[in-house]
């Protein structure tokens, strides 16, 4: 029979808990400090919810998008430190693992655009037609 798990790595210790998410804070501190596209994305993603809130959306799609965004963003840069790490001078591979960690963000950052479209369009267009439709011509 196996041993009970010592306290320390038990999933419920919350000192290694806390060890954890001071990893994952530093991480995440990195990452502001170094990604300029990191720190935009952590912008456009609060305007976004911010305009969610203003025009009284579900802000569900749009916090999923930037979730999205912003977590592949550092997989990224986790994926571009390890690939200098292996090999700091040019190789085929290498620009394979960094082109497509990148097209990842991209492709993400365009879906999160098309969302942001279909949820925030139609509230825009109601808030909005009424004066453009009472210009005079
Ligand atoms: N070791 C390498 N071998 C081959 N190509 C590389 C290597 N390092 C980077 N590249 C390529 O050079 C280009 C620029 O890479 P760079 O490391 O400057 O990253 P980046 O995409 O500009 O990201 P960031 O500005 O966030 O660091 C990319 O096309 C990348 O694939």
């Amino acid at each position: 029979m196996k041993p009970p798990p010592a306290a320390s790595t038990s999933a419920l210790s919350w000192r290694r808990w806390q060890r954890s998410a001071g990893f994952a804070w530093a991480g995440l501190r990195h990452t502001w400090q170094t990604q300029a596209n990191f720190r935009v994305e952590v912008v456009l993603g609060s305007l976004a919810a911010t305009l969610c809130w203003a025009l009284r959306v579900s802000p569900a799609p749009v916090l999923l998008c930037c979730a999205l965004v912003l977590s592949l963003e550092l997989v990224n840069t986790a994926l571009e430190a390890l690939t200098d790490l292996i090999s700091p001078e040019q190789h085929p591979a290498a620009k394979i693992a960094k082109d497509a960690a990148a097209g990842a963000v991209l492709l993400a950052s365009v879906i999160s655009v098309v969302v942001g479209l279909a949820v925030f369009v139609p509230p825009l267009w109601r808030v909005f037609s009424p004066f453009a439709l009472s210009l005079p011509r």
